[in-house]
């Protein structure tokens, strides 16, 4: 029945664009395979084969539209009315994230990104990089310790590093990860994205009789018990702590009703971002249930942490293969701190710092964080070119092809940071954090932890190569055994 459809007006309409022929049922899903992590390898060679430009193909019985032209992807991601996610993401998502910000749709997205959004504003933003000295000290000492020893696997820092700063600076709780390694969290959280790129690639997912009798079921039912019992206990343990200021403001203010919106702005000086979800009401009035605030949460600690160390490891891999580069950002270090090269970066600094923000793009188009971000269309959708891609298509900005586009890049095979000084770039080349009114809700809060913390590393230590990474495209980016590099603490440090 796909099949005939497919001859009707969509497959007329995407038959315009360069692909191979989708089999019923399948699609081209046999050409993708069934390893998942392999599947982003093939995607590029179709990309290749295709002549290095938009392309499509089909996944059992959904149509996929890979862009990577800029014109395109700007079309795409500035559409105010196209805002839905692509179907096989949410169903590989739901089971972890429920209809989190990043899965929902309408009144529940809505809302929920107008909540979060002041969290992230730059006055919010100023009191993070206070904490950044505390837990960088905690890194240094952990790194330290394996001087002269075997190169260190920096995801077993990193990620717990990442952890630690999301509790405190967004959900305003202690957690210490980094002294805490075994936790249960990051064990299981460290299994999540290779599970939900193989159900994102899994054209039989949408049967959940048979889903459940894959292997992966047992192992992803307990990992979503240990991720979510971690959320309960933060909000727990801040549910304390907030009660705790509001009691002691209302026995100092005996008479006063509590405006909760005026509490959050005067008393805590903007408020996390968990504060502002305790303390929010549901459209009926009634307090936000621990169910929804517990999605949201889940969401936030997994992907704020897993999307930033994977940025930063990659960084430093980088700059361990290219010291020359890795030369010119401890030199831009050096001008903007001196002789007091120990010290904590202010805002000022943080935006003196253009070659590192150069590195850190260059990172991300060399070895993209997220490979694919994508709209389930609810109407058709007319290309820079005049071409339609017919409603119902999942159509994807397909990142690693972007960021190889030969018109939009010079050399795109080189590793140069300098190409992002020209100004002359598509302002949708390079959208990492993407654009429009769905783009990233923290994209300001990833660039000062991204730079802050670099920076930190970078005055302390010289980086230099271990054993080679193995790069897999999951739906975040990460190398499937580790990120191994040597340290060298340099002498201005010692
Ligand atoms: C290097 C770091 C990061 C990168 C490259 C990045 C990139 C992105 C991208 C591309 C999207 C759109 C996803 C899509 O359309 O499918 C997104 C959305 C989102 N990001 Fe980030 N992100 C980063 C860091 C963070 C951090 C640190 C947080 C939280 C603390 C965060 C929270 C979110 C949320 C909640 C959304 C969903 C927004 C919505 O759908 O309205 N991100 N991010």
């Amino acid at each position: 029945q796909d099949f005939v459809k497919k001859r009707g007006y969509k497959w007329k309409k995407l038959s315009e664009f360069p692909g191979d022929r989708p089999l019923p049922l399948v699609g081209n899903g046999l050409d993708i395979g069934f390893d998942a992590d392999e599947a982003s390898f093939r995607l590029i060679k179709m990309w290749e084969k295709h002549g290095k430009q938009n392309f499509r193909l089909s996944v059992g019985s959904e149509d996929w539209l890979m862009l990577c032209e800029p014109e395109d992807i700007k079309v795409l991601l500035n559409d105010n009315f196209e805002l839905s996610k692509p179907l096989e993401r949410n169903a590989a998502m739901k089971p972890f994230f429920g209809y989190s910000v990043s899965t929902s749709e309408g009144e529940r997205w809505k809302s929920v990104r107008k909540l979060m959004t002041p969290s992230f504003h730059f006055k919010a933003l100023d009191r993070a990089a206070d904490d950044f000295g505390k837990h960088t000290q905690t890194l240094f000492e952990l790194i330290d310790s394996y001087e002269g020893k075997s190169p260190v696997n920096i995801y077993t820092y990193l990620k717990p590093y990442m952890l630690d700063m999301l509790s405190v600076n967004l959900f305003g709780v202690e957690k210490n990860y980094l002294k805490n390694r075994d936790h249960p969290y990051i064990k299981s959280s460290s299994k999540m994205i290779k599970i939900i790129t193989y159900n994102y690639f899994s054209y039989w997912r949408n049967n959940s009789y048979l889903v459940r009798f894959t292997p992966l079921h047992t192992e992803m039912q307990n990992i979503i018990r240990d991720v979510k019992q971690n959320s309960s206990d933060i909000i727990t343990q801040r549910r304390k702590i907030l009660n705790k200021m509001i009691e002691e403001t209302k026995s100092n203010n005996k008479n006063i009703d509590l405006n909760y919106d005026t509490f959050i702005e005067d008393k805590l000086a903007g408020g996390c971002l968990l504060d502002r979800f305790i303390l929010s009401v549901s459209p009926n009035g009634d307090p936000e249930k621990d169910a929804i605030i517990n999605e949201e949460i889940t969401l936030t600690l997994f992907t704020g942490h897993l999307t930033t160390s994977m940025t930063m490891c990659n960084a430093m891999y980088l700059m361990s293969l290219y010291p020359e580069v890795q030369q010119k950002v401890l030199d831009e270090q050096k001008a903007i701190f001196g002789k007091d090269l120990n010290r904590q970066a202010t805002t000022q600094d943080l935006n003196d710092m253009k070659y590192l923000e150069a590195l850190i793009k260059e990172t991300i188009r060399f070895i993209p964080t997220i490979p694919r971000i994508g709209r389930q269309l609810q109407k058709d959708l007319k290309l820079s070119d005049g071409r339609v891609a017919p409603a119902g298509t999942s159509v994807i900005v397909f990142f690693n092809a972007a960021a190889r586009n030969p018109r939009t890049y010079t050399e795109p095979e080189k590793f140069m940071p300098e190409r992002f000084f020209d100004t002359t770039m598509h302002p949708f080349a390079f959208v990492p954090f993407s654009a429009g009114p769905r783009n990233c809700v923290a994209f300001r809060y990833a660039w000062i932890v991204l730079k802050a913390t670099l920076s930190n590393i970078i005055r302390r230590y010289e980086i230099l190569p271990g054993p080679e990474p193995k790069f897999a495209f999951r739906l975040i980016t990460e190398s499937t055994n580790g990120l191994h590099l040597h340290y060298k603490k340099r002498d201005i440090c010692a």
